[in-house]
């Protein structure tokens, strides 16, 4: 069957005929539909591509029981509840550069139209037929202070500018180093201190719970009289009546905005007054950025229902494309090393709460993050009920306590390698399920348990290690494990079990350290063992801790 996927809000038509282009995808462009609507729309679809109007809300994520991917055409996420869309597992991707030029070169003219009135001045002389010269003086912005709160993509590219245009730029950004800073021609401040300095302030960050009202009545205050504010980046970064009352006052000589708290503004008082210039969040808007932004956006999630890497998730680690293509065999293995571990270290009914990973060979110096994330959706996915994910599964790990510690072994190249094992105390009542049944693993002698894997030249899982016995696992399918007595006639009696039980051996492997003693039994079968043979197994005596699995 087809994914399907809903455009709901306005998108370039080259991004919709890029998505069409796609033979495993069926997409509608379905524009304007009001909350009810979209809830009652949503269950139909595998995927949902909005800009800023449409909001996405926990309800909407609920109901899209399809849903796998939300696409944002641009880059503020503000519109779409990324915390609910994690929890089900929905991925949410944006395309964060296409309009970044765009939003900086609309914030400059914004910050040139307020500084020489040109709105006001073009409506005195089109609309009133005046030819006033003298009530539209403006101010000169060469050799003046900007203040930059936010010194992230569009903020820098309002700096450069800025500074072409002969300004000193200040700016606030507590996640930059005064590197990047000083490549820009730029200096850090804190915003207190920056309060004094400025006679433009223009805000590039995004809506948060720590930036809402980041500018109210208590920053207007300390602000140099007859500041010009600008707003091109989210509505509610600014108190609004606070910044009404600031313009009343003069202490706020203009503000120019492109963004509001409610959108569209229901008769805001701010749009009457003679010192604000609006536009109704235009930032956007170039055919440039909207083609760029449309072709960005439909490209990933496009990728995101064909199951391949993409390169701006939102709510799951994202990696270059070309890295990721290289770390997708490893996030096979991760996440098959994951669900053996649990088959096997929960032999005897317990979970591992707290897991090493260790990490060597040509992967030890890579970006590692979406290797343990597939191993956590390994690990949880046998012992949960519900869909996990590479967007849900470090939510879910948090929730059970599940703690996975990363080590990386010295890269000595050769191929990647991977071990998981099990880390601190044995479990106990804070597995996942529980105390009852949290007996260490029964008979097991050589330690806590861990598997290791690698890949071949074809990208193929190889299981190379149970338990720190060698083993070469290549094939895929339903695995027997066990640990067996070294003595004749044990590999037998399992065969002729299995073969009177119609389960046929596709291969065996025996992985022991010195003959006569205990060693690691793992059975390739091309189909999978009925309970009571299993239980059969469980009663041999040289037979001991058989857990059944995939690989
Ligand atoms: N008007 C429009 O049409 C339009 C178009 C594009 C983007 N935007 C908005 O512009 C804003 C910036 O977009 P961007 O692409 O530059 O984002 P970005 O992520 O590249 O930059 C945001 C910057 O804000 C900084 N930041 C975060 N929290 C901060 C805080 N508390 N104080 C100071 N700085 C903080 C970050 O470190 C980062 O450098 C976003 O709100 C985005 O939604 C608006
Ligand atoms: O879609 C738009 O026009 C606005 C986009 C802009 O607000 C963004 O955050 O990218």
């Amino acid at each position: 069957m087809r994914a399907r996927v809903l455009v709901a809000d306005t998108l370039d038509a080259a991004g919709v005929e890029r998505l069409r282009a796609e033979p495993e995808l069926e997409v509608e462009v379905r524009t304007g539909l009001g909350r009810e609507a979209l809830v009652e729309a949503i269950p139909a679809y595998d995927g949902l591509v909005v800009r800023s109007s449409t909001q996405v809300t926990a309800e909407v994520l609920e109901a899209g029981k399809r849903l796998r991917v939300v696409g944002r055409a641009g880059v503020g996420v503000d519109n779409i509840d990324v915390e609910a869309a994690t929890r089900r597992g929905v991925l949410v991707v944006n395309a964060p550069e296409g309009n970044t030029l765009a939003a900086a070169e609309h914030t400059l003219a914004m910050l040139l139209a307020a500084a020489r009135w040109i709105p006001q001045a073009h409506a005195s002389l089109v609309r009133d037929h005046q030819w006033d010269r003298k009530r539209f003086m403006g101010v000169q912005l060469q050799g003046k202070v900007l203040g930059v709160v936010g010194l992230g993509r569009i903020g820098s590219e309002v700096a450069r500018r800025a500074r072409a245009l002969g300004m000193r730029v200040l700016a606030y950004d507590p996640f930059i180093g005064p590197e990047r800073a000083g490549e820009l021609g730029v200096e850090l401040r804190e915003l207190e201190a920056i309060y004094p300095e400025a006679d433009a302030f223009t805000l590039h960050t995004p809506l948060t719970e720590q930036t809402r009202h980041l500018l109210g009545a208590e920053a207007f205050a300390r602000m140099k009289r007859g500041v010009i504010l600008v707003n091109c980046a989210r509505g509610g970064l600014v108190d609004e009546a606070a910044l009404l009352a600031a313009l009343e006052s003069g202490q706020v000589r203009a503000a120019a905005l492109d963004v509001f708290e409610e959108e569209p503004p229901r008769s805001s008082p701010l749009l009457e007054h003679p010192h604000v210039v609006a536009t109704p969040h235009l930032g956007a808007s170039t055919h440039e950025a909207q083609l760029h932004v449309a072709l960005e956006i439909a490209e990933q999630v496009a990728r995101a229902l064909k199951g391949e890497p993409v390169a701006h998730a939102v709510n799951a680690p994202g990696l270059p494309p070309e890295l990721a293509r290289q770390l997708e065999p490893y996030v096979r293995l991760a996440q098959k090393l994951g669900e053996l571990f649990t088959g096997w270290a929960s032999g005897a009914g317990a979970f591992w709460p707290r897991v090493e990973v260790v990490y060597s060979g040509s992967i030890a110096s890579r970006d590692v993050r979406p290797l343990t994330n597939a191993l956590l959706v390994g690990l949880l996915q046998p012992v949960l009920q519900e869909a996990v994910n590479a967007v849900n599964a470090p939510v879910l790990a948090r929730q059970r306590q599940l703690r996975v510690n990363e080590v990386r072994e010295a890269d000595g190249g050769g191929p990647g390698r991977i071990t998981v094992r099990a880390g601190g105390d044995a479990p106990g009542s804070e597995g996942l399920r529980g105390g009852a049944e949290a007996a260490p693993v029964g008979g097991r002698s050589s330690g806590p348990p861990q598997v290791s894997g690698t890949v071949d030249d074809a990208g193929r899982p190889i299981l190379v290690a149970v338990d720190g016995y060698p083993v070469h696992v290549s094939s895929t399918g339903h695995v027997l494990l066990a640990y067996n007595r070294d003595q004749p006639g044990v590999i037998g009696a399992v065969g002729t079990l299995l073969g009177q039980s119609g389960v046929n051996i596709a291969f065996m492997q025996v992985g022991r350290r010195r003959p006569g003693e205990e060693a690691v039994m793992v059975l390739g079968l091309d189909n999978p063992i009925p309970d009571p043979v299993a239980r059969r197994l469980r009663e041999f005596d040289e037979l001991w801790h058989v857990v059944i699995a995939r690989w």
